[in-house]
């Protein structure tokens, strides 16, 4: 199937979520020389259930070899097209507090072809001073020196997420990332992800809940104050079935 029909076929916004897990557990396998994967050892190492993993693929029109399984070089490569990571993005990350810093110091991103490349920020004291090799530049600089194609990073307070995100999109953003703990409102087209690790921690405290209240009443044995019971909710060891690498 050529890129263009590719690039036009619908892909449930579900397995587009579950894409970048695939293609970490597949660079992993081919780092360590592994060339073939079955759906059960890949869906294991990427911690989807394997039905869930051959419909996802078979959107992308992979449906692997029966008896055999995928081959981890060319669907990493056939994922990596579908995400659009033949090429590079640059980022902007805007707000240069404490996580702006830790975001422009993280190396991880470049190696996934993600080039932070201008850092902004609204405080006169912030702009101008260098962070991670980059000068903090405005929005008005920003606007000078920018393409139309950047990925936004918002790392400033919920109160000015959403004039931030506004300035952004007047500048022609179209994809956001938005770290402030608030929504933000954009127009049709524009695409905003949202990272929260405290919503995170709520659902681990939920689950772990659960654990503990379906442990001690499984365990109705133990005193609650006895100081007896064994701590609880560990993840059990994920053992993949490809063995280890040669
Ligand atoms: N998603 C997460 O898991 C997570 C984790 C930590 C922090 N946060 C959030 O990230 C944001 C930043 O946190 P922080 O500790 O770095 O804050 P901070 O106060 O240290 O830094 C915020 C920066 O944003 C700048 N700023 C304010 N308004 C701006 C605007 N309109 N345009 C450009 N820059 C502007 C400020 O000058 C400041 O440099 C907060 O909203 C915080 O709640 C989210």
């Amino acid at each position: 199937m050529s890129t263009a029909s590719a690039a036009r076929r619908e892909i449930p916004e579900a397995t587009v979520a579950r894409l970048p897990l695939y293609l970490r557990a597949l660079r992993s396998l081919g780092a360590r020389g592994v060339e073939v994967i079955s759906s059960e050892a890949l869906s294991e190492a990427a911690g989807v259930r394997s039905t869930g993993l051959r419909k996802d693929l078979s959107h992308l029109g992979s449906y692997g070899v029966r008896g055999v399984g995928y081959d981890v070089g060319r669907l990493s490569e056939e994922i990596s097209r579908e995400l659009g990571l033949h090429h590079d993005w640059s980022v902007a990350i805007i707000g240069m507090g404490n996580l702006g810093h830790a975001l422009a110091a993280y190396g991880g991103f470049a190696t996934r072809g993600f080039s932070v490349r201008w850092l902004v920020d609204e405080d006169p004291a912030v702009i101008g001073t260098e962070i991670a090799g980059l000068q903090v530049i405005d929005f008005a600089d920003l606007a000078k020196q920018a393409p139309e194609s950047i990925i936004a990073v918002l790392a400033t307070p919920p109160h000015a997420a959403q004039q931030a995100a506004d300035q952004a999109v007047a500048l022609g953003v179209r994809s956001i990332l938005n770290f402030a703990p608030c929504v933000i409102t954009v127009p049709d087209g524009v695409e905003v992800r949202k990272v929260d690790l405290a919503t995170e921690l709520q659902i681990l405290a939920f689950h772990e809940q659960r654990g503990r209240d379906g442990e001690l009443s499984s365990r109705h044995f133990v005193s609650k104050d006895s100081g007896s019971a064994r701590s609880i909710g560990a993840t059990k060891e994920r053992r993949t079935s490809w063995g280890e690498a040669p």
